[in-house]
């Protein structure tokens, strides 16, 4: 039997799965690793930590299958996108905490650029907004801050990289310097069209060309792994932003299929075929896959920043739950929100939006309002983001939703999934298998080493878990989504002095 060794690198936490042949999960680990928010506006990882979780994760999920090495036919790795890693090429130690993609210490550099006029032209070359979610600005930064980078980058002596960079680098022992295009069009420095870095961007955002990884394809042997890492080698085949990887092993192969991701952010990718399809309502376009056909896949997609981490707040910060998962109990203990509404702008808001400086906002609180209602309303406020959307795509002219596929941890969440069929009209469903970033990641590797010869086999091991049926009638639908725009107007603009 041959196995497939899937990484998935989160925001939150390193996951490994050993899949078999069939698409069944043989062994799993995950570790979670430290959060750093050295800022209001600043949040870090620390390189050798994601290494270190990842590396450890991939072992005793081998373990845990009883798979040894040299019974692995390839490894795909699914990655967290944008955040941005500078390190020394000889010593391939990092020079400074990689900057999470949350991380907004970038947004008055960008706004500058914006006030410059460059938007508009960013935007034909990549498909993506002007904004400190994207890895340019992070990278500038560091080549600004961290002493003698840029002139020792300027030397060639430096690399950068995304999350799969990284990895991959440690991975082959310092051999392998690669991105595939899905990631490379995170950067702003990617042009969608040419499916190369753009020199007028790289000039624009001051990047030395030299320090730039070389783009593969997402499928196919790119290299393999330092012997001693595992004990033999294994070839890497696979590589996948996790976004896009997710939405690859939700098999939405036909253009118009569509998952949403509810982890820590939530993340809508519907596949629009073959050709890039620009948006007029502010989402992004993005490069889904390459390797798979003969020409790439690309997607439309919407990121809302706070998703599954609205849940987390009300436990953390608000210590409503000890666990995410009491959540649904909490809310579902009240008919309604009473009308509270929050709009979870914690970290500004993402698409359809991309206001950095919009904030948190609870509205509508009287004196019956409680712990259950705010619940309800984070629920709601996760719905309701991922519902505008798909509202920008419907405006963008994208065919008309006729399902919405699920996964992440708090799409185990019964009441916020009928919430989302409601709120949207049309049915949700929910795989068996949550893990469908690492499931993504084994199947662009599956199909990279020659193990599965066509794409289309991924739709055999797809397994519904329950599909959820809308239940409201449009006026109801139209009544709650009018409330939250006015809550969200609320919410703009308001750090912005
Ligand atoms: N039952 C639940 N209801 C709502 N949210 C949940 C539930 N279980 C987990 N979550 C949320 O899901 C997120 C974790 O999902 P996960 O897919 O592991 O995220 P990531 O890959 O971004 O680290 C956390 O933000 C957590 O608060
Ligand atoms: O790590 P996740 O699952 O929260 O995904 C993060 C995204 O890739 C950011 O764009």
């Amino acid at each position: 039997m041959a196995y497939l060794l899937a990484l998935d690198q989160g925001t939150t936490s390193s996951r490994a799965i050993v899949f078999d042949a069939d698409g069944r999960v043989r062994g799993l680990a995950q570790q979670a690793f430290a959060q750093h928010f050295p800022a209001p506006d600043r949040v870090e990882h620390d390189p050798q930590d994601i290494l270190r979780t990842q590396l450890d994760c991939a072992r005793e999920a081998l373990a845990n299958a009883g798979v040894a090495a040299r019974e692995v036919a390839a490894i795909g790795i699914a990655n967290q996108r944008e955040t941005t890693v500078l390190w020394e090429r000889a010593s391939g130690r990092a020079l400074a905490p990689a900057i999470v993609w949350q991380d907004r210490r970038t947004a008055v550099e960008c706004e500058r650029l914006r006030a410059a006029g460059c938007a508009e032209d960013v935007r034909a070359r990549t498909g993506l907004e002007l904004d400190p979610y994207f890895s340019a600005t992070k990278l500038a930064w560091l080549l600004d801050h961290v002493p003698d980078a840029r002139v020792r980058a300027e030397r060639g002596e430096l690399a950068f990289g995304t999350i799969d960079s990284w990895l991959l680098w440690h991975l082959s022992g310092g051999r392998l310097h690669l991105t595939d295009a899905g990631n490379a069009a995170r950067t702003l420095l990617f042009n969608l069209h040419t499916l190369d870095w753009d020199p007028v961007l790289l000039k624009r955002f001051r990047i030395p060309p030299v320090l730039l990884p070389r783009v593969v394809a997402s499928s196919g042997v790119c290299g393999e792994t330092d012997p001693a890492l595992f004990g033999a080698a294994i070839p890497i085949a696979g590589i996948g932003g996790d976004q896009q990887a997710a939405t690859f092993g939700q098999a939405c192969l036909a253009p118009g299929m569509a998952k949403n991701t509810y982890g820590t952010g939530c993340f809508l990718l519907m596949n629009t075929g073959h050709v890039p399809v620009a948006s007029a309502h502010r989402l992004l376009t993005t490069v889904g896959w390459t390797g798979v056909d003969a020409a790439p896949s690309y997607a439309l997609e919407g990121s809302v920043f706070m998703g599954g981490a609205v849940v987390q707040w009300l436990r953390d910060g608000l210590g409503l739950v000890k666990r995410a998962s009491e959540v649904e109990a909490l809310a579902a203990s009240v008919p309604d929100s009473g009308g509270v509404v929050l709009v979870p702008a914690f970290t500004g808001l993402g698409a359809p939006y991309w206001d950095p400086h919009a904030r948190g906002t609870l509205l509508g609180l009287s004196r019956g309002s409680g712990a259950a209602h705010i619940a309800r309303a984070a629920l709601e406020a996760i719905a309701m983001q991922s519902a505008d959307l798909v509202q920008a795509m419907a405006r963008d002219g994208a065919a008309p939703l006729a399902e919405l596929r699920v996964d992440g941890g708090a799409a185990a969440n019964d009441l916020l999934m009928q919430m989302q069929a409601d709120l949207l009209g049309v049915p949700v469903l929910r795989p068996r298998l949550l893990e469908t970033t690492a499931f993504g990641a084994a199947c662009l590797a599956a199909l990279g080493c020659g193990l599965w010869k066509r794409p289309q086999e991924i739709a055999t091991h797809w397994q519904l878990d329950r599909r959820f049926e809308p239940r409201w009638p449009a006026a109801r639908r139209d009544e709650a989504r009018a409330v939250w725009v006015r809550a969200v107007e609320r919410a703009r603009a308001w750090a912005q002095d």
